[in-house]
């Protein structure tokens, strides 16, 4: 426990009817750019594996387009698996930042093409290596720590904590960060807390909510690059989400919250479908998303 007053928020659990919401299916009216593009500044020269899941992760998600702009390693290796994958710069409607990167010795022209992107103003999911760079942000932003990736976060912000202290209070945590920070927190573990938040506002007078849980069905989630394909789910749903977004007038973020919470469930129910009770590693929970789409489509 802590010293910092959290605001009083009451958790729900949020689970696949409440996912299922999100899942339509693209109208017939719908093309790809219509659909919603996301675009995806990821991956680095130590990590570009994440590059791909995240990028596996959105496009097994379902979205209009995907277009990835990264270093030359991870772009080939995009390229080589997806090749549907658009790298050429233009419109998007969302971005998916910071996974496969470290903020510590990051590269100056990667901060400062990341810098751009949240200044855009369009909805943005920052992760990982970008995580120290939401200043800069003027859009909406959903942010999807684990607990020692808050830690770093909260102790830029003169906040001490331990990593031991956010997995035992997360519910405080994603509060408190989502309160002083002005952005949706998903904070992942075991248990998945999201906490909206308004962007306007300060920390002490700031809209908060929805606040829900999401508890994994499988413990098979905890393997290298879960996260990064958590990531691209998001990301996706945000993209194709983009007009719901635009018009979230309710100002505490509840559309932005709605939709981590479903990318949080659909990969725990994707980890499951893949892992029928065996091990898996990140692409399979990729690989089980369509169906696993369906079959909340279906109930
Ligand atoms: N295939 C890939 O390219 C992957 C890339 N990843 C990326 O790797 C970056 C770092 O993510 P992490 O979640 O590892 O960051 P963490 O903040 O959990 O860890 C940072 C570093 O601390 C060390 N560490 C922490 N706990 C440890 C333990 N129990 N045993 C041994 N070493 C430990 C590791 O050296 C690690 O690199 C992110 O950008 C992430 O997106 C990871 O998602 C893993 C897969
Ligand atoms: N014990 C667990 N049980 C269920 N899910 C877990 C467990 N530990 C981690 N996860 C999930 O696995 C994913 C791990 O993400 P992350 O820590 O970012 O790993 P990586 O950086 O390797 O992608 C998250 O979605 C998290 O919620």
């Amino acid at each position: 426990m802590t010293d910092h007053q959290s605001p009083s928020l009451t958790f729900t659990d949020f689970g696949a009817a409440d996912a299922a919401a999100f899942l339509a299916p693209p109208q017939p009216g719908d093309d790809k750019y219509s659909r919603g593009v996301l675009g995806v500044m990821t991956g680095s020269s130590s990590f570009p594996g994440a590059a791909l899941l995240g990028v596996e992760g959105a496009t097994r998600t379902g979205v209009g387009m995907v277009r990835y702009l990264g270093p030359g390693r991870a772009t080939r290796m995009v390229l080589q698996r997806r090749p549907e994958v658009v790298t050429a710069d233009g419109r998007v409607q969302a971005w998916l930042i910071g996974s496969g990167m470290a903020a510590e010795g990051r590269d100056p022209s990667v901060t400062a093409a990341l810098i751009e992107v949240l200044s855009h103003g369009h909805p943005v999911v920052v992760d990982a290596g970008a995580l120290d760079l939401l200043e800069h942000a003027t859009g909406p932003v959903v942010i999807t720590p684990h607990a020692g990736e808050l830690l770093t976060l909260l102790s830029s912000h003169g906040i001490s904590t331990s990593r031991a202290d956010i997995t035992a209070d997360a519910e405080h945590w994603a509060a408190l960060t989502a309160q002083l920070l002005g952005v949706t927190v998903l904070l992942k573990g075991h248990l998945t807390h999201v906490v909206g938040a308004a962007q306007a506002g300060n920390s002490a007078d700031r809209a908060l909510g929805p606040a829900v849980r999401v508890t994994a069905p499988t413990t098979e989630l905890a393997t290298a690059g879960s996260g990064d394909v958590l990531a691209g789910i998001l990301g996706a749903l945000v993209a194709t989400h983009h007009e719901e977004l635009d018009a979230d007038d309710d100002g505490n973020g509840g559309v932005l919250a709605r939709l981590a919470a479903t990318a949080a469930t659909l990969h725990g129910l994707a980890g499951e479908r893949a892992s029928g009770g065996g091990p898996i590693v990140a692409l399979d929970i990729a690989h089980a998303l369509p169906a696993t789409i369906a079959a909340l489509r279906a109930r």
